[in-house]
């Protein structure tokens, strides 16, 4: 269980997140639905720890993000909006790399990687620097590595931007599987066809504010009975 409690942060006075409320359960896929600028990716550098809280706490399972970081860091895999990292690596070093950072054992290592990449269509770019790859494979190399070292919590910002259907199709499944397990999966989007698609829950923010948390159902209820919302919804669709 994920909680945000009271969570606010500014940026030169500007607020990006106004004090937000939310509980993300076990076991379900989390949708964070916004237009562009609404605060999801600086809520998700929160939760990662990227960026400090200027106020309220977060707090993975009971425990304060703060107090606990790392265990927390080591329960969560987590990808960026922009995958430009270790452009200089290849991309087997890259993942190699993520393996001796989170211990994946040396025997189930090469088998995981060549299960993950080949069903991302990237196993035969593996020899070559991350540098050469388009934004699509970058983003499938990124996700390969948060798989590889198999976290609890997954933190996927924008994951299907850049993906090709079918890639984007096996990581909807991955994501199903991973929350039928018992485990999160906690992404944003600014495409509600994506959310209405895969989600169990979903929360919409807007300039900083929670606008609504429920399941689909109820969202499409609430959008009936708040004119605002449903302007919103209307600008998403736009948007996608
Ligand atoms: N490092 C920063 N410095 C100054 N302002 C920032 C910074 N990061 C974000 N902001 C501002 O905070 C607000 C929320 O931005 P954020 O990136 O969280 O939105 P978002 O919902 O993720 O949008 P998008 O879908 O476009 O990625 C925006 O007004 C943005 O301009």
């Amino acid at each position: 269980m994920i909680e945000f409690n009271n969570v606010s942060k500014d940026f030169s006075g500007k607020q990006a997140v106004s004090n937000l409320n939310l509980s993300i359960p076990n076991g379900k896929i989390f949708g964070f639905l916004g237009p562009n600028g609404a605060g999801k990716s600086t809520s998700i550098k929160m939760l990662t720890g990227i960026l400090p809280v200027d106020s309220g706490s977060i707090t993975v399972n009971g425990m304060d993000l703060t107090t606990h970081t790392l265990k927390i860091k080591q329960s969560m895999g987590y990808v960026p909006d922009r995958s430009d990292i270790f452009l200089r690596l290849k991309g087997m070093e890259y993942l190699n790399f993520i393996a001796d950072m989170y211990q994946v054992p040396s025997e189930i290592r090469q088998s995981k990687i060549e299960n993950l990449t080949k069903s991302f269509g990237i196993y035969e770019s593996l020899n070559d620097h991350i540098q050469t790859y388009s934004h699509g494979m970058k983003q499938k190399i990124v996700v390969a590595g948060v798989l590889l070292h198999d976290p609890d919590i997954w933190i996927l910002d924008e994951p299907l931007t850049g993906l090709d259907p079918k890639s984007a199709y096996k990581l909807k499944e991955m994501m199903r599987e991973h929350a039928d397990k018992g485990k999160i999966v906690f992404f944003s989007t600014h495409v509600l066809e994506v959310v209405e698609q895969i989600c169990d829950e979903v929360a919409i923010i807007n300039r900083g504010r929670l606008q609504f948390h429920g399941n689909m159902s109820e969202m499409k209820q609430k959008f009936k009975e708040n004119e605002n919302l449903e302007k919103m919804f209307l600008e998403l669709t736009e948007n996608g």
